[in-house]
């Protein structure tokens, strides 16, 4: 591998991914558990061999907003994502070389990743308090933490007790709709969300109002290891000191045995954005590992890892089957998070791979999961994949394969024409926005490059969304069979 793919000449140019609480609707995952014997393929199925019967009813479908099609048959939403894609693709691939798409045996509780927001609910009379909320002590007791230094606390002190609000948001709102029967979300993940809650009035920790900037815990964020079963919960607090917290720690794993390790998020700003800069470990190792492709993961608070595990795995094999690696090739994995996808191409087949992400956190993950997998053909670079590529090409570089993954807004133009410039013979294409990846796949058709196979993958069930692997190859080259 060329010297100038190694990291150091690109600094730092980190662009922390920012989650937006209204995108928490969209952003939440979670697992069902694993049968004996499934691994992430073997889960997957056309459109074709889904029961046409399979629906459940969501009890909170009209309020929530989520799932926009959670009351249709498994099958149906297949079918539907399937006619959307060949539609989208139509004027950029030959319709040959469009598959079915690639749908869940169990499209239920798949999402590994639960965000809950706390709010103050209604005021409660004397004597209520348990039930619903447990909400008795929130405003009482020593050592309460109601937000940073006395103003923050102020109106608290003193208010009448409340219910504490925890579930989504719903659609458009920042209305919190209780959700303990989400379809989608891993059901552990959600009893931890509530285990917070209960908590929270015994230990006298105020739920966070957006509109006051007051109160002290915002947001858990709950993440699932789909195979270790490993549970991180992040626990957003507006204010740094937070009271008890050992005592607090304890209590919730003693309740929720699955908790590995748990870490305080403090975001004292108000915004949307869920997540601040400032961490600190309360208990465990301050991260998850998890096990996708046959490699092991570690997962913090702030890496970007998908949210549907046995569909990630589909998506990686399929990605890594197109890229047809024979031992030779030199890979780069642009918009990398935590080297998932380059860690399994350069185990199965890959000479060299260069991952990059903006995302700092992500790239110390990603290194320290290329070295816990014993991983030695993968480097990985902190830098924007478009100056990383430009400056690539500028010294001249020629790379094999390109495995790129971008986030909804696609690539930039910068990154596309030194991808041109670059000539892999082969480019495959991950998106989560197939609007933005047809737009970017014309941009390098009218750079000689044509669209050879586009593969739809369910990454999120009962949900308008629709992932798409495309394999990209330079015009005239010669065609093997892409698997
Ligand atoms: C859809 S995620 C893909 C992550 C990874 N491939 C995976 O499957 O887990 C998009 C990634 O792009 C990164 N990203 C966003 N903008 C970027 C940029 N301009 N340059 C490099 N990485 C970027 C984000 O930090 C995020 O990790």
């Amino acid at each position: 591998m060329p010297s100038s793919l190694s990291g150091s000449a690109y600094g730092d140019a980190r662009q922390g991914r920012r989650l937006k609480a209204s995108e928490g609707r969209a952003q939440r995952d979670g697992t069902r558990p694993l049968r004996a014997g499934e691994r992430g393929c073997e889960a997957a199925l056309s459109a074709a061999t889904c029961a046409a019967g399979n629906v459940r009813s969501c009890p909170v479908e009209r309020v929530c907003g989520a799932c926009q099609h959670v009351g249709r048959p498994y099958a149906e939403q297949l079918a539907a994502k399937d006619a959307r894609v060949a539609a989208l693709f139509a004027d950029v691939a030959s319709q040959g070389a469009i598959r079915p798409i690639l749908g869940m045996k169990e499209p239920y509780h798949y999402r590994n990743k639960v965000i809950s927001p706390y709010a103050p609910g209604r005021r409660l009379a004397g004597g209520e308090g348990r039930g619903r909320d447990s909400g008795r002590d929130t405003q009482k007791g020593r050592g309460r933490a109601t937000g940073k230094g006395r103003e923050r606390g102020r109106g608290h002190r003193d208010a009448p007790r409340r219910e504490i609000l925890c579930g989504m948001y719903a659609a458009g709102s920042h209305r919190i709709v209780p959700t303990d029967g989400c379809l989608i979300e891993n059901e552990e993940a959600k009893r931890v969300i509530r285990a917070v809650r209960d908590l929270m009035g015994r230990f006298g920790l105020a739920p966070y109002d957006e509109d006051a900037h007051t109160g002290f815990l915002r947001h858990a964020v709950v993440r699932v290891g789909h195979e270790s079963g490993e549970m991180l919960v992040t626990l957003v607090t507006n204010g740094r000191e937070f009271p008890a917290s050992r005592a607090f720690c304890r209590e919730l794993v003693r309740r929720c045995p699955a908790i590995t390790t748990i870490v305080q998020n403090v975001n004292e700003r108000r915004t949307n954005v869920i997540l601040g800069q400032r961490e600190q470990r309360l208990y465990g190792p301050g991260f998850i590992l998890d096990t996708l492709c046959g490699l092991s993961f570690r997962i913090s608070s702030q890496s970007f890892y998908q949210v549907n595990a046995v569909q990630t795995a589909v998506l990686y094999e399929t990605a890594v089957n197109l890229a047809r690696f024979t031992g030779a090739e030199r890979a780069i994995d642009a918009y990398c998070g935590t080297g998932t996808i380059g860690l399994v191409a350069a185990k199965r087949g890959a000479a060299q791979v260069t991952g990059v992400d903006t995302v700092a956190s992500a790239i110390r993950d990603a290194r320290e999961n290329a070295r816990h997998n014993g991983v030695e053909n993968a480097r990985f670079v902190v830098a924007d994949a478009g100056d990383f590529m430009r400056d690539l090409a500028c010294e001249g570089e020629r790379i094999d394969v390109l495995l790129m993954d971008p986030p909804r807004a696609g690539a930039s133009e910068a990154f596309l024409e030194a991808a041109a410039a670059l000539a892999p013979a082969r480019i495959v294409y991950i998106s989560c926005n197939p609007e933005t990846q047809v737009r970017d796949l014309r941009f390098l058709c009218e750079r000689g490059y044509a669209v050879r196979v586009v593969q739809p993958v369910d990454m999120f069930p009962h949900t308008d969304h629709v992932e798409t692997v495309a394999l990209v190859e330079r015009e005239g080259a010669p065609q093997t069979d892409a698997r």
